[in-house]
């Protein structure tokens, strides 16, 4: 029976007084409300967890989502919860549910959800908001704010539900806008009103929608499979890009199928890294740079020819017309966003690889032993490079030294799940951390957005079960830290490591006058590790990798909450990672 059946009885003084079995009581009609309509709309559609924040006009529907069932995990701040909301969209591809409270709490779900529609997470952010009427007439409600039209432009969809008898419509819509073709974030403005709209129990059953074949399946045309699969056999030189896209469609046998069957050399984008293992013989991403200038011909798979690909073109993409690009994706528009796309291939991941190995036979060409060896050659050394530079024991620790200590860590334990934010954190764990599983190494993603860190490891704790070990930045961990409270709260397994240089980038800036901190410093020698200590997690202060190693293995064994303060040299570091080239810099030197 749903729990929209049992709910209300609006009894009269008389009718309390009377006796149980009376039958006019009998004959009332059993109703059901807002609040109730919701929580029987999301779980016939399979949502089984709310991440949120609770408050006006909000909080009971939380405390009744939890009594029914659905696991509401609370949070410190939106921003945080609305992040794992979009994780869990991206891991289960089921629209993860953000639930804020109205105007500021709503604010600091947006940034979540810009970010989940950047990078194609699937999400819904419901937000309580205050009275249409008042609102509309600009009458100083409490928290008034026309939320519907700021959400619009920043999501796929946006839809408020007026009436109760339409919540089963409004969040079907919601979770078939969130999930069906490119995926991404949906707002939902439920006002406060809607929630003690009281109907007919059997009416509001009836007013409720499964969604059908939420993300059906997108065949791409044979005309379009035959142009790529020939310019693909025309290749001398050919490459796959693997992006997060092709993560999210858990198609991953039929991936690995492509490429191994293919035999074309692939990069990973940095979420699809473990889609295939990154040890991979065919994986030439210790040859990025190489790959990408001398290839010819490149398949791009769910990956976007994005700031992170250089637009496809320019110096890194070598001569100007060496480069023919074939292109998957489900979304039409993205075909020649930056560059001319040779054969665009529309269709969802799963359906578009199967069609392409069906063209992949016995009298396929082959790859030029010549393209191989190079790649191997280029690989070869820089990896040789990189291991100069682990393995080092000293203190205080370098990036590399404590990255090669938790490239073990996953080594040993390939289907931990990795969270990494930061500057330099990012980067470099980016190229030392190998990967083995797909949709093990979550990230800042499209925008390179810092914050995503507690949210993201949080979802990845609940959705999957799995040990968390998220590596951070000390000034990225600042951005959610307050998390640490619900981390220990829920008695998550994550292990949360601070980079902590002193400061983003390095802890070495100053105030040219001498006044305040430098702009980019923290304060020195900061113990991050009695944050969690102070909520009952364990805390940790490591110096030396070989440290560092055995408190991160303590934790991941115990699965206890645990925060390592592992701290760098604050000379160690380079102005915003390896991207500094995109910081403008000042050339006009001040006349004094
Ligand atoms: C833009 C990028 C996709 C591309 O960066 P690149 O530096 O060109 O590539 P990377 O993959 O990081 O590789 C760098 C080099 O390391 C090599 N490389 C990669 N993996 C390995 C391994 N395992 N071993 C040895 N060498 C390796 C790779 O071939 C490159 O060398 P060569 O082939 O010799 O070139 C990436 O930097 C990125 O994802 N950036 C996002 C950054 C971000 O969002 N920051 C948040 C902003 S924080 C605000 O400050």
């Amino acid at each position: 029976m749903s729990s929209a059946a049992l709910k209300i009885q609006t009894l009269s003084e008389e009718q309390t007084a009377a006796p149980l079995l009376d039958p006019q009581i009998a004959a009332e009609p059993e109703l059901t409300d807002g609040f109730h309509l919701v929580i029987d709309a999301l779980k016939l559609n399979g949502i089984e967890t709310i991440y949120g924040v609770p408050g006006i006009p909000i909080t009971d529907l939380g405390r009744m989502a939890q009594a029914e069932g659905i696991r509401v995990i609370s949070f410190r701040h939106e921003q945080n919860a609305g992040n794992a909301a979009a994780i869990a969209g991206f891991l289960t591809k089921t629209p993860g549910v953000c639930l804020t409270v109205s105007a500021p709490g709503f604010l600091n779900g947006l940034t979540a959800l810009a970010n989940a529609t950047t990078n194609c997470f699937p999400m819904i952010l419901i937000s309580g908001s205050s009275e249409r009427e008042i609102v509309d007439l600009q009458q100083g409600d409490y928290e008034e704010m026309d939320q519907l039209a700021i959400a619009k432009p920043l999501c796929k969809a946006a839809f408020r539900v007026l009436h109760a008898e339409d919540i089963g419509i409004g969040v079907a819509r919601a979770i078939r806008a969130a999930v069906s073709g490119r995926p991404g974030g949906v707002y939902l403005d439920l006002p406060a009103k809607l929630f003690s709209q009281v109907i007919d129990a059997a009416k509001g059953e009836a007013s409720l929608v499964k969604v059908i074949d939420a993300a059906p399946e997108q065949i791409p045309a044979p005309s379009a499979v035959k142009r790529a699969l020939d310019l693909l056999k025309s290749a001398k030189r050919p490459l796959i890009i693997l992006g997060k896209g092709a993560a999210y469609a858990q198609a991953d046998d039929e991936i690995r199928e492509l490429v191994e069957r293919s035999g074309i050399p692939y990069i990973p984008m940095s979420m699809a890294k473990g889609l295939l293992p990154d040890t991979h013989p065919l994986s030439a991403g210790a040859a990025r740079s190489t790959v990408l200038k001398d290839s010819d011909v490149v398949l791009l798979l769910g990956a976007r020819l994005n700031w992170l690909l250089s637009h496809g073109k320019g110096k890194q993409w070598g001569e100007p017309g060496s480069k023919k690009f074939i292109q998957v994706d489900i979304e039409p528009r993205e075909m020649d966003s930056n560059v001319e796309i040779a054969a665009p291939l529309v269709g969802d991941i799963g359906s578009v690889v199967k069609t392409l190995l069906a063209g992949i036979d016995s009298s396929w060409p082959g790859v030029p032993a010549e393209w191989t060896s190079t790649i191997n050659a280029k690989k070869d050394a820089n990896i040789a490079k990189m291991e100069a530079k682990l393995g080092k024991n000293a203190a205080p620790m370098d990036f590399h030294g404590a990255l090669g200590a938790l490239r073990e860590v996953i080594k040993e334990r390939p289907d931990a799940i990795l969270v990494n934010e930061g500057a330099n954190t990012l980067d470099l764990a980016r190229g030392v951390i190998n990967m083995y599983q797909p949709r093990k190494r979550l990230d800042v993603g499209t925008w390179g957005v810092m914050g995503i860190g507690m949210g993201f490891a949080i979802a990845a704790a609940v959705e999957t079960g799995k040990p968390v070990l998220a590596v951070e930045g000390d000034s990225a961990f600042g951005f959610s830290g307050m998390e640490v409270e619900t981390i220990c709260r829920y008695n998550l397994p994550v292990c949360i490591v601070i980079f902590n240089n002193n400061g983003i980038y390095r802890g070495t800036d100053t105030d040219p006058t001498g006044r305040d901190p430098g702009t980019t410093v923290f304060v020195p020698g900061a113990r991050y590790d009695k944050m969690m200590e102070a909520f009952g997690g364990v805390g940790v202060n490591v110096t030396t990798p070989d440290e560092l190693k055995r408190a991160v293995d303590a934790a991941m064994d115990s699965g206890k909450p645990t925060l390592i303060n592992a701290e760098i040299d604050p000379e160690a570091g380079s102005e915003s990672g390896n991207i500094g080239s995109l910081n403008p810099q000042s050339v006009v030197k001040k006349k004094k």
